[in-house]
């Protein structure tokens, strides 16, 4: 059995080795022939499996892919193949709601506002966007929730649409890039929308590059428009546009989803659905090799407040780490991708425990996902 793996994808080799062979590749460049005689596949988002890469396929039978994102793998020519295939749904979600917790954190201490008097909307909300909410709402912060899609399955109640979204103080971009059918996604906030989005708000977005027409958003800002942009994702991934890059309060390189827990629970779950395919037990764990975090318990003596919450959510995760990084290299050719594979390693708060022995609320706390 021979399985090529992402070099990027953490545990990979300590998992997939249970089944046979593992060749770890970079999964920018891996090519139609080095799937020849492959019988499995495991990618990151930066590898387009599409009738290129499959041409010399000959025995592939499972693509995995360790993200939740799953627009770079062709479907319906999967389908068509007979190659099972899977993402990994809600892997990093946490991760994801953490970033934008740190981040609105950054700027609600920047600009002297409270999370808790903003109106905030959420637009695409699956497992990222809960993530987002659960965390806003521990913060006190009532937050609208828009999700077209849900609406049609689930009803209006509890939804706003869009164009209200916009409206919000602070608007959290969660959609996934839909490339086809009824709702497509790609430059679903145009430069009309943009421009109605009001001048004192705060826009983040952490789904795909793609779902903002990034070039809009730059002549916007350009033209003068106030609000204030917290970009984790970029059209044209590795190459951003440059120009938007000083326009973004915090810029980072498509890391928001890069705790350790988020990236190894990926890795778990496509191990997982390779070893039904194969009808075999896993027997693998990553709880059995993740490393300890460098801080895991502290004592609370005070009650939960906005501050206080700041400096936890900064000891666990502070995002101005990677804003600085990605400043500082970004104009170097392949340096999207190098700041990708040697991110820094980041633990989600949930690797932090917080002891109360002293009755304090802390609840919110707890709400923001550190561990009881
Ligand atoms: N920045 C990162 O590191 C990072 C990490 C994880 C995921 N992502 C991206 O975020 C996307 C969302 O992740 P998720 O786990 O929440 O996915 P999910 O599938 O759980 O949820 C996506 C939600 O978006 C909704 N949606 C689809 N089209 C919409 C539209 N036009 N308007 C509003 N809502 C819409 C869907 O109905 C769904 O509820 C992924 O597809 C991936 O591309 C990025
Ligand atoms: O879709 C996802 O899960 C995220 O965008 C994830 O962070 C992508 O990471 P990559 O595969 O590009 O390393």
């Amino acid at each position: 059995m021979k399985i090529v793996v992402d070099e990027n994808m953490p545990y990979a080799i300590e998992l997939f080795s249970q089944f046979g062979e593992v060749v770890a590749l970079s999964g920018r460049t891996i090519s139609a022939e080095d799937l020849n005689d492959v019988d499995a596949l495991m990618v990151r988002s930066v590898t387009q499996v599409n009738e290129a890469l499959l041409m010399k396929a000959n025995k592939l039978a499972f693509v995995g892919t360790a993200t939740i994102g799953i627009d770079h793998l062709d479907q319906a020519l999967l389908q068509q193949r007979n190659i099972t295939y899977t993402n990994a749904p809600g892997c990093n979600a946490v991760s994801v709601g953490d970033y934008v917790c740190s981040a609105l954190l950054v700027l609600a201490e920047q600009q002297s506002f409270v999370i808790a008097d903003k109106k905030i909307a959420v637009i695409g909300v699956g497992n990222t966007g809960v993530q987002t909410v659960s965390r806003l709402t521990a913060l006190g912060a009532e937050v609208m929730l828009c999700d077209p899609p849900r609406v049609e399955k689930e009803g209006l109640t509890g939804f706003v649409s869009l164009e209200q979204a916009l409206q919000a103080d602070i608007i959290c971009m969660h959609v996934p890039l839909v490339k086809t059918g009824d709702n497509q996604t790609k430059h679903l906030l145009t430069s009309e929308l943009l421009a109605g989005i009001n001048q004192d708000a705060i826009l983040v977005n952490c789904g795909r590059g793609d779902v903002i027409d990034n070039q809009a958003l730059l002549d916007l800002k350009q033209a003068g428009h106030g609000m204030t942009l917290v970009l984790d994702v970029w059209e044209n991934e590795p190459t951003p546009l440059l120009d938007l890059i000083p326009y973004a309060t915090i810029a980072t390189p498509h890391i928001a989803g890069y705790s350790l827990e988020g990236k190894a629970r990926g890795t778990q779950m496509i191990y997982q659905a390779y070893a039904q395919l194969l009808g075999q037990p896993a027997e693998r764990s990553i709880s059995d090799i993740l490393p300890v975090p460098a801080v895991s318990r502290l004592d609370v003596n005070q009650n939960a407040d906005q501050t206080f919450a700041k400096s936890l959510v900064h000891l666990v995760y502070d995002v101005r780490r990677d804003d600085a990084i990605f400043r500082k290299n970004i104009m170097k050719a392949g340096s999207f991708d190098e700041m990708r594979k040697n991110y820094l390693e980041r633990r989600e708060f949930s690797s932090l425990r917080l002891v109360n022995d002293s009755h304090y609320a802390v609840e919110s706390l707890y709400q923001l996902g550190f561990a009881k």
